[in-house]
């Protein structure tokens, strides 16, 4: 079963065109990485998928749902949702004001509650701080913990490891195949090793379209590949 279809989307910002030509599959579960150098297109694609660009042509499934031309409101309630690059948190609120807001009904369930403070015990304990106190990685926590608050099918997750120390990037590498075993990512990363310790499925974009697809494991094992499309030398 597939998550999400992407066939020939091509977005336009302004007056250029950014996506040419974005088509691959991502399945039901587990985590799909796409990776690409910078400003390839990474962004830019999971900003169509949630309708925050609307792309010009091509088509997004979410099952058998169209996404292209529908409001970000609707995609997100569809049981979509995004953390952005910038996380999108409100660092003048608590952690506990950030995580009310993320939720639709302003109320906690409180089995999910205790799933994420097993998840990130940070926030448990920063739960009356404000969210602007936090470290690097405890915001990127709560960012993802809004993401989860409520039943998701699919989460996409901009970057969660860029200016982290390798110890949270562990910690949040775990998260997220907890995270996966309930809900469907698709993450975009530059961090090759923690994309390759989650990703099952994967793809690469360069310059707008996407240049390959496949397993993670035969990708891995791809040196000249990695290099040619990555420029990853180890
Ligand atoms: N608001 C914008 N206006 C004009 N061009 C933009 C805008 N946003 C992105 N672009 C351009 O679109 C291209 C793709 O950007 P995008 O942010 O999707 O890349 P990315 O792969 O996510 O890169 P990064 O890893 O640096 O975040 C880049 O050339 C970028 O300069």
């Amino acid at each position: 079963m597939s998550a999400l279809v992407l066939d020939g989307v091509q977005t336009r910002i302004g007056r250029y065109s950014v996506l040419h030509d974005v088509s691959f599959t991502v399945p039901e579960g587990g985590v799909f990485v796409l990776l690409g150098r910078n400003g390839a297109g990474k962004t830019t694609t999971l900003r169509s998928i949630m309708g925050l660009w609307q792309p010009e042509a091509g088509s997004v499934k979410f099952g058998a749902t169209e996404l292209r031309g529908m409001h970000t409101s609707a995609i997100a309630r569809l049981g979509i949702a995004f953390v952005p690059e910038d996380m999108g948190i409100f660092r003048g609120l608590t952690v506990a004001e950030n995580m009310v807001l993320a939720t639709e009904s302003g109320r906690f369930d409180q089995k999910r509650l205790d799933w994420i403070y097993d998840l990130f015990p940070a926030l448990k304990k920063f739960w009356h701080s404000a969210a602007g106190g936090l470290s690097g990685g405890q915001k990127q926590m709560l960012a993802v913990a809004r993401a989860i608050i409520e039943p998701r099918k699919l989460i996409l997750i901009d970057e969660p490891t860029k200016g982290l120390a390798p110890a949270i990037v562990d910690a949040m590498a775990e998260a997220f195949r907890e995270i996966s075993e309930r809900t469907t990512i698709l993450l975009v990363e530059q961090n090759f090793e923690f994309a390759r310790s989650l990703g099952r499925d994967m793809a690469v974009i360069e310059d707008g379209r996407i240049v390959h697809r496949g397993s993670m494991d035969a990708f891995a094992e791809d040196r000249e590949l990695q290099t040619r499309l990555l420029s990853l030398s180890v």
